[in-house]
């Protein structure tokens, strides 16, 4: 008998199909973010940090410099990550050798990432950038209290989402527009509700043109506060939730992006009785918003859970958001994704009828014997299933891959 084999048979006995789980797990996309690959850099024609709070830390050789060396490298990643792919690509990641100024971006400048998303088979979601540029510099975008630069933003805001939608109509899936920007103050502002009117008029005039739906989808991501912005951040988790709820949009919930004790896979299912869908960032914080890249541990875990128990992955697009600059960059990229699909296979095999059962009916001993013991499970073994029915490593020979892919960019 082979090892997938006895795995199935002993989950069989807690009445668990471990090909049904595998055959979920295969749909579903993870959108993997450009970003990690060249530590937020952009291929803009300037130099520059990232701003606006956030900060890759490191200088591990291999870093990608060119659009085509970050296809390569995300090439690579995804021969190693069994299942659905999609990039979740950043407007200061075009393509071109025009110089358009954000609030003149187009779609031919990333027709090349389009180009190649067909070739891979892949789906594409967007992000309009409003951070490391000149005009958000003041660590203040569409609430500036400068009707000049918040029209700057807008039109940066309206021209990615057109973008988003040629991407999804070319491609055939809806492309996922996520909105972050970094407004906020380092100490203590005076007026914050006339920041959050500032921000929510430039909402509402960036998201004014209607988009067709089933071509692109706005999301808006909110954040506690980031490094500069430590007093306020205008774009909150009740600023959005509340915007979300009222205008239709996404709501993006970055792991990072709240109190350090908050339990982010709790926020799930209340927030999806008020939003149609979800955009999740996962991310693992330390200490604060440090966007290190995320483990096989509980805090990813509870998320898987809460998503197949609460029946939520038909809504909920799973994007990832982390940078380690002192790893490889596609070691990171690589280990990070499989373990969103490591967590979510572990959810997908959970004994939920009868846990479902033991807690309706006030059985918590049965619940707590039934979670801990189940933990001894061989989910190895199907996950090696997984990989192997997926044409990917496990083990030695993942390990092997990578550090080969990374001896054969380092001298870049
Ligand atoms: C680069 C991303 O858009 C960015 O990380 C954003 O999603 C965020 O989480 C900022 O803290
Ligand atoms: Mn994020």
């Amino acid at each position: 008998m082979s090892t997938y084999d006895s795995a199935k048979a002993q989950f069989a006995d807690w009445g668990i199909e471990t090909d049904a789980a595998i055959h979920r797990l295969k749909d579903i996309p993870i959108s993997m973010h450009c970003w990690q690959g060249d530590d937020v850099v952009g291929f803009e024609k300037k130099t520059g940090n990232s701003g606006g709070g956030i900060q890759a830390t490191g200088n591990y050789p291999g870093r990608a410099r060119t659009p085509d060396e970050l296809r390569a490298d995300l090439e690579f990643a995804y021969s190693m990550i069994p299942g659905s792919h999609r990039l979740n690509l950043h407007a200061m990641y075009l393509d071109t050798d025009e110089t358009p100024d954000r609030d003149e971006i187009e779609y031919k400048h990333f027709e090349p990432w389009v180009d190649w998303a067909k070739a891979q088979g892949i789906g594409l979601d967007f992000n309009p950038t409003f951070f490391a540029h000149e005009k958000a510099d003041d660590n203040l975008t569409l609430s500036h209290p400068d009707k000049g630069i918040r029209d700057f933003w807008i039109e940066h805001g309206q021209r990615s989402r057109e973008v988003a939608a040629k991407m999804g109509e070319e491609l055939g899936s809806a492309c996922v527009n996520n909105i972050w920007v970094p407004d906020g103050y380092k100490d203590v502002p005076v007026d914050r509700m006339a920041a959050r009117r500032r921000l929510e008029a430039s909402l509402d005039e960036m998201l004014a043109p209607k988009q067709e739906k089933t071509l692109m989808r706005d999301a808006v991501e909110s954040k506690l506060f980031g490094i500069g912005v430590e007093a306020c951040t205008v774009g909150s988790h009740e600023f959005y939730m509340g915007y979300a709820i009222r205008k239709g949009t996404l709501l993006c919930l970055d792991m990072g992006h709240f109190h350090p004790t908050e339990n982010v896979a709790d926020k799930l299912s209340s927030v999806a009785l008020s939003v149609d869908e979800i955009l999740l960032h996962v991310s693992r914080p330390m200490r604060w918003d440090s966007d290190h890249v995320i483990l096989l541990n509980d805090d990813i875990q509870a998320m898987a859970n809460e998503l197949v128990t609460s029946d939520l992955l038909g809504r909920t697009h799973i994007g990832l958001d982390f940078f380690d600059a002192t790893i490889s960059r596609t070691a990171a990229w690589v280990i990070g994704t499989r373990n969103m699909q490591r967590v979510l296979l572990r959810a997908l095999l959970l004994p939920l009828e009868r846990l479902r059962n033991a807690e309706d009916g006030l059985d918590y001993t049965t619940r707590f014997m039934l979670t801990e013991e189940f933990k001894d499970l061989p989910f190895g073994a199907v996950w090696a299933e997984f990989c192997k029915r997926g044409d990917t490593p496990t083990g030695t020979a993942l390990i092997a891959d990578l550090e080969a892919y990374q001896t054969s960019v380092s001298e870049r």
